[in-house]
């Protein structure tokens, strides 16, 4: 789905990111993971084609990201921002509508199609809500629903990507839950998921592959098994912490990095 080849960027004198190189498979769940000013948000950015880039080159299905419009890249990827600013007071529900119209369709039918997916996402106590009156969280599950909606053609989510910039940082246990569980649902639809998430432990529950990053360079990437080791992240987060494995079989499946 994504690629990006030997990517270097540079902002003034700081290099943010170099040489990365890294692909991001169809239906594959990715977390990113890394310190504090590591270059996560950075890499998201270039995914976005929003950073030019001093060398390389990132490609969206094997094309240049330069090369699709707005248009069709709206309808292919769908980004979750770390902080969202700038909302003018609306209610939820006309927020929700904004995402979809890029698509040639009857009120009725996105009227529905919002109502179905607030049920769904159990987010429909919320639609009459001015949206700059939202809590941190719930602001966060309304833009997971915008994004999909965004995204949303049909069941089939094959060929379109979510890329969430900490989406769970405001959830509370419940919802962290059940967000990890709606993305699941949508690798399972087809769909493809780019995630930085600081729950490490949570999200390496969910991801199908790990990325670390570390002074804007690739640190170590893989299946959990491969990367989810306290050599690796000890260099990573430069702490000294232990692997704590899962009680009932001693398996990695579920261990718990705890520092
Ligand atoms: N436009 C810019 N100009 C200069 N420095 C920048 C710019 N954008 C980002 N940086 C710096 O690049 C580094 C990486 O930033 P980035 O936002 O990618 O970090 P991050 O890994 O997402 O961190 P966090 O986990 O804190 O969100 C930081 O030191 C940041 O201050």
């Amino acid at each position: 789905m994504f690629s990006v080849e030997e990517i270097t960027i540079v902002a003034g004198r700081q290099q943010l990111l170099s040489e990365v190189t890294l692909q991001f498979e169809s239906k594959s769940i990715t977390a990113i993971l890394g310190a504090n000013g590591a270059g996560k948000s950075t890499l998201f950015k270039s995914l976005l084609g929003e950073y030019p880039l001093k060398k390389g080159h990132v490609r969206f299905n094997g094309q240049a990201v330069s090369q699709y419009s707005l248009s069709q890249l709206s309808k292919m990827r769908a980004y979750i921002a770390q902080v969202k600013t700038g909302f003018f007071s609306m209610l939820v529900h006309e927020y929700l509508q904004l995402a979809r119209l890029q698509y040639p369709e009857s009120d009725k039918y996105s009227e529905n199609l919002i109502l179905t997916l607030a049920e769904q996402f159990q987010i429909a106590h919320l639609l009459m809500r001015d949206v700059t009156y939202l809590s941190g969280g719930e602001l966060q599950l309304i833009e997971f629903v915008r994004a999909y909606l965004q995204l949303y053609q049909s069941a089939n989510m094959q060929g379109k990507c979510l890329l969430l910039d900490e989406p769970a940082s405001a959830l509370d246990i419940k919802q962290t839950r059940l967000l990890y569980g709606h993305l699941k649902t949508f690798q399972q639809q087809g769909g493809t998921v780019i995630i930085i998430d600081h729950n490490i432990n949570a999200v390496a529950n969910i991801a199908t592959n790990l990325v670390l990053i570390k002074d804007g360079k690739l640190l170590a990437e893989g299946s959990r098994k491969a990367v989810f080791n306290k050599t690796i992240l000890d260099t990573c987060f430069e702490t000294n912490g232990q692997i704590i494995l899962n009680k009932a079989n001693d398996a990695v499946e579920n261990s718990i990095y705890q520092v």
